[in-house]
């Protein structure tokens, strides 16, 4: 068994990029920017007009009186200039006409005929957005996740093709007999399952494109065959026949098929019999069956790798909270407590369920955090400072 930072350490050395691609700026959502991308424009690209109302020289005093020359709008500027003693009306986002210092928005100004005259509480702001006061020809977005505000930065500064991290591809596979698909009718000895459903929407969250293949029957030969299905994925799941039990196949199976094993057990609790490796082109994950042993390891180990393949920090990031109640001594796996966050004025308390068989979905489904108990954590008081995982 080696401790869980070692056994992420050695998921995140099997990571191969899966390689950049361009895609258009209308399908660049979620994804992970791979190099930096550099405006090639300013923005705004001329001095701009931030309110409606009129453009005029100088620093007018209250009650000054203008001819209104022309007008600008957004789109289309006064081509001319504006002297002492005269105004462009002008609205929001035009650009702001040669000669003018200071935008009067129109409910300062009284209007007659062609003429305007400043009021007595003229505001102070000129009212005018500089040329790449937003940005600047040069700017440059860095490698990051795409959020919706990144997406309209890059079309501001005119990128309409965004170099991006290939998704990775994972390919799931549930193993044993016991199984059918939620739907199907399950026979006297069988159950439904559950965890890959969890496992390929939390891939799909961190980018990756995600398929479900065949149930693997307990026979050596039909997983075989099921692996041999996934080949081309970046990443291979399997769920299951990973511990010690007569039908647990998939180490033998896929040292069988020439899986180079990074490891096999970790000291960790749920997730003991998790395993690793690399299937020719792919890394294979070999996630215990028990829903809540197989979903943790996904957050641990599944989530830092489909980071880390797309350029990302791979996490998991660590967060505080204290103990809502006292805690006996923890043995020698690390414990990844499903827990409930209560929040508060300063950190949150944090308060693990009494029970934690990793067979119970509805308290996994229910938690909302993992909280982290080291190898031999002493017993620990209510209040005690610990570190968690958001769920
Ligand atoms: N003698 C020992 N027995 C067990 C050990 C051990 O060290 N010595 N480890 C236990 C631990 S810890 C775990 S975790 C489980 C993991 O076993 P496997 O990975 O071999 O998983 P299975 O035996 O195939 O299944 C365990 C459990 O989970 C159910 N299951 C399996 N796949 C799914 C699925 N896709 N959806 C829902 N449920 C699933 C399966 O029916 C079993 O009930 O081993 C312990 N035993
Ligand atoms: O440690 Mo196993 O992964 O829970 O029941």
């Amino acid at each position: 068994m080696i401790p869980v930072a070692e056994a992420l350490a050695r998921v995140l050395a099997l990571a191969r990029p899966p390689g950049v691609e361009e895609v258009p700026l209308a399908r660049a959502a979620g994804r992970v920017l791979a190099e930096p991308v550099t405006a090639t424009r300013d923005q705004p690209p001329f001095d701009a007009a931030a309110m409606d109302g009129y453009a005029v020289a100088g620093d007018p005093a209250p009650g000054t009186r203008f001819r209104v020359i022309g007008m600008a709008q957004a789109g289309a500027a006064y081509p001319g200039r504006v002297g002492q003693g005269e105004a462009v009306r002008i609205f929001t986002g035009a650009p702001l006409p040669r000669g003018a210092a200071r935008v009067l928005i129109q409910e300062d100004m009284t209007a007659e005929g062609d003429h305007v005259t400043l009021g007595p509480a003229a505001e102070a702001a000129t009212h005018i957005r500089p040329r790449g006061a937003d940005f600047a020809a040069g700017h440059r977005l860095a490698p990051r996740r795409l959020r919706p505000a990144d997406l309209a930065l890059l079309a501001a500064m005119n990128v309409g093709r965004v170099p991006v991290h290939r998704r990775p591809v994972v390919a799931l596979i549930a193993t044993g007999d016991e199984l059918v698909m939620p739907g199907e009718a399950p026979g006297p000895d069988q159950i439904v399952a559950s965890n890959i459903f969890a496992l390929r929407a939390m891939a799909q969250s961190e980018g990756a494109e995600t398929r479900i293949l065949p149930i693997a029957r307990d026979r050596a030969e039909a997983l075989a065959a099921v692996l041999r299905l996934a080949a081309g994925a970046d990443v291979i799941v399997t769920v299951g026949g990973a511990s010690v039990g007569d039908h647990d196949l998939v180490g033998a199976v896929a040292a069988g098929m020439g899986m180079e094993r990074a490891f096999y057990k970790i000291a960790m609790r749920p997730g003991k019999p998790l395993m690793a490796g690399r299937l020719g082109d792919s890394v294979l994950l070999g996630l215990p069956g028990n829903p809540v042993s197989a979903i943790v390891c996904g957050h641990l180990f599944l989530l830092p790798l489909l980071r880390a393949m797309q350029g990302l920090p791979p996490g998991p990031d660590p967060r505080r909270a204290v103990l809502a109640r006292a805690l006996p001594p923890n043995g020698p796996r690390a414990h990844y407590m499903r827990a409930r966050l209560i929040p508060g004025a300063g950190l949150p308390q944090i308060d693990p369920y009494d029970d934690q068989d990793s067979a119970r979905l509805v308290l996994l489904a229910d938690a909302d955090a993992l909280l982290i108990r080291p190898p031999g954590d002493p017993a620990r008081a209510a209040g005690a400072e610990m570190d968690w995982l958001a769920l």
